[in-house]
C-alpha cells in the first residue's frame, strides 16, 4: 500500500471524500456538473478519465545549462505555454538576456515539442522605463518579477525599496499593460518567518494597490488565509495570485514529519493547516483569480540534502497529477480546468490553448530520483504512487 504523507494532513472533509472516491459506484454518483468545459468520461468500472484544456504553468523556475537540459522536457511534456522565471545568476534583467535566455530553452526540447516559453524580467532597483517600453515591443516578455532583495533564491540582486527605487518603472508597466510578479515576502529579520506573507499584505501590497490601481499584480505563490483574503478583496482581472502543488497539499507538519525533510522545504515556507484549508477552498470555489503556478524550482539533491540547503520544490512531472488529486478530494474536479487552463491565460489576455490533456485515473509511481550526468533531481513525492496520470491527446 503506498504511503502518502500528505493524505494524513488533509482536512477531515477531504478524508472523507477519500474514503468516498473508494467506491467507483460512489465516485460516479457525484454532483459533478458535466458542462462542455470539463468532460468527465467513465470508460470501465475501474477507471475514469478526465479530459481538460492544456494547462499553462504561470510559475515556473527552468534554470539553465544542464539543468535545464534535465528539467524543461519534462515541463514540456504537459503544459503548453509557461512564465519562466528570472532568477538566474547573474539575472534575467533585459530584454536581449530575456530573448537569449528563451532561445537556450527553446533548444534544450525536444524536436517535436510545441512549448511555448512566456519571458520574464527580473526587477532591480536600476530597471528603466525605457527598459520596459523594450520589454513590450519584444512580445517575448509577459511580465516583471519582484524578488524582495534576500527574500528566496537568487533574490541578493532584487528590490531593496519598491516606493523609492521604482516607482517610474511601475507606472511605465501599468501603461504597457505588463503585470508585476510578486514573491510576495518581507525580509525584515525581526519578522517570523512564518508571518512574511501577512506583513507584506498590509506593508506593500496595499499600499502599491492603492497608488496605482491599474498596475496588474500577481501574487505568486501564495500560502496563507490573509493571502486568499487579499485576493478576494481586489478587483478581478487586476490582482490574481498562482498556487503551487504543495501549498495546497502539504502543511508545515510535511517539513519535521519523522525528521527534517529537506525535499519539503520551499519559500515561502509551507504553513499551518488552516491555511493550507484556506487556499484550497478558494482554488477549487471556480474563482477567476487563482491560477496554476507550480513553482517548480529544481536544485541538483547534493544541494538540497545539505547543511544549508536550497529553498525549493521539484514538482513540474507530477504537477497536474497532485492539482487533480486536489480537486477530486475536494469534489470539485468540474473546477479544475478553469483553475488549470482559463483563469491564467484570461488574466495575461493571451488566448486559451486549443490542444488537450487526458487525466487517466491510473497508478502512477513518481520515481525516487531522476538522474543526470550531473547529479540526481529529488521530485516532491519521491517513490510514492499518484493516481491522476496526465497525457496529451
Ligand atoms: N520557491 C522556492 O523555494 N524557490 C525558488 C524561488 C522562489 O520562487 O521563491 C527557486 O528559484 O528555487
Ligand atoms: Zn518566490
Ligand atoms: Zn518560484
Amino acid at each position: 500500500m503506498p504511503h502518502f504523507v500528505w493524505s494524513k494532513s488533509f482536512s477531515t472533509r477531504g478524508n472523507m471524500a477519500v474514503r468516498a472516491l473508494t467506491s467507483v459506484q460512489a465516485f460516479t454518483r457525484l454532483p459533478f456538473s458535466v458542462t462542455e468545459r470539463c468532460n468527465l468520461i467513465h470508460t470501465r468500472a475501474s477507471k475514469t478519465e478526465l479530459v481538460i484544456t492544456q494547462p499553462d504553468d504561470w510559475h515556473l523556475h527552468l534554470r539553465d545549462g544542464d539543468l535545464l537540459a534535465a528539467v524543461a522536457p519534462h515541463s514540456a511534456q504537459h503544459f503548453k505555454r509557461a512564465i519562466i522565471m528570472p532568477n538566474l545568476r547573474p539575472p534575467v534583467t533585459t530584454t536581449a538576456a530575456a530573448v537569449a535566455y528563451r532561445h537556450s530553452i527553446l533548444k534544450a526540447l525536444p524536436p517535436s515539442s510545441s512549448f511555448d516559453p512566456l519571458m520574464t524580467l527580473y526587477l532591480t532597483d536600476s530597471t528603466s522605463p525605457d527598459e520596459i517600453k523594450l520589454a513590450k515591443k519584444s512580445e517575448v516578455v509577459h511580465a516583471v518579477k519582484l524578488y524582495p532583495a534576500g527574500a528566496t533564491t537568487n533574490s541578493q540582486d532584487g528590490v531593496t525599496d519598491l516606493f523609492k527605487k521604482c516607482l517610474p518603472v511601475l507606472e511605465e508597466m501599468a501603461s504597457q499593460n505588463i503585470p508585476l510578479l510578486v514573491h510576495g515576502e518581507v525580509t525584515d529579520p525581526g519578522i517570523d518567518i512564518f508571518d512574511r506573507e501577512k506583513v507584506f499584505i498590509d506593508s506593500v501590497l496595499i499600499p502599491l494597490i492603492k497608488k496605482l490601481p491599474e498596475l496588474k499584480v500577481v501574487m505568486e505563490h501564495i500560502t496563507t488565509a490573509d493571502a486568499v483574503r487579499f485576493v478576494e478583496s481586489c478587483k478581478e482581472g487586476s490582482v490574481a495570485a498562482t498556487v503551487t502543488p504543495q501549498h495546497l497539499i502539504l502543511n508545515r507538519n510535511a517539513i519535521f514529519q519523522g525528521g527534517l525533510q529537506p525535499h519539503n522545504y520551499c519559500l515561502p515556507v509551507l504553513k499551518r493547516e488552516t491555511h493550507r484549508q484556506a487556499i484550497v477552498t478558494a482554488v477549487t470555489s471556480g474563482s477567476r483569480k487563482f491560477f496554476l503556478g507550480t513553482d517548480s524550482a529544481p536544485h541538483e539533491r547534493r544541494k538540497k540534502e545539505s547543511t544549508c540547503g536550497c529553498a525549493g520544490i521539484y514538482s513540474a512531472p507530477i504537477a497536474l497529477s497532485l492539482y487533480a488529486k486536489v480537486f477530486e478530494e475536494a469534489g470539485a474536479l468540474d473546477k479544475l480546468e478553469t483553475f488549470t487552463s482559463f483563469n491564467g491565460p484570461d488574466f495575461y489576455g493571451l488566448p486559451r490553448n486549443s490542444s488537450k490533456v487526458k487525466l487517466t485515473k491510473n497508478p502512477l509511481k513518481v520515481p525516487d530520483a531522476f538522474s543526470f550526468s550531473f547529479g540526481d533531481i529529488v521530485p516532491m513525492f519521491a517513490g510514492q504512487t499518484l493516481e491522476w496520470q496526465p497525457a496529451l491527446v
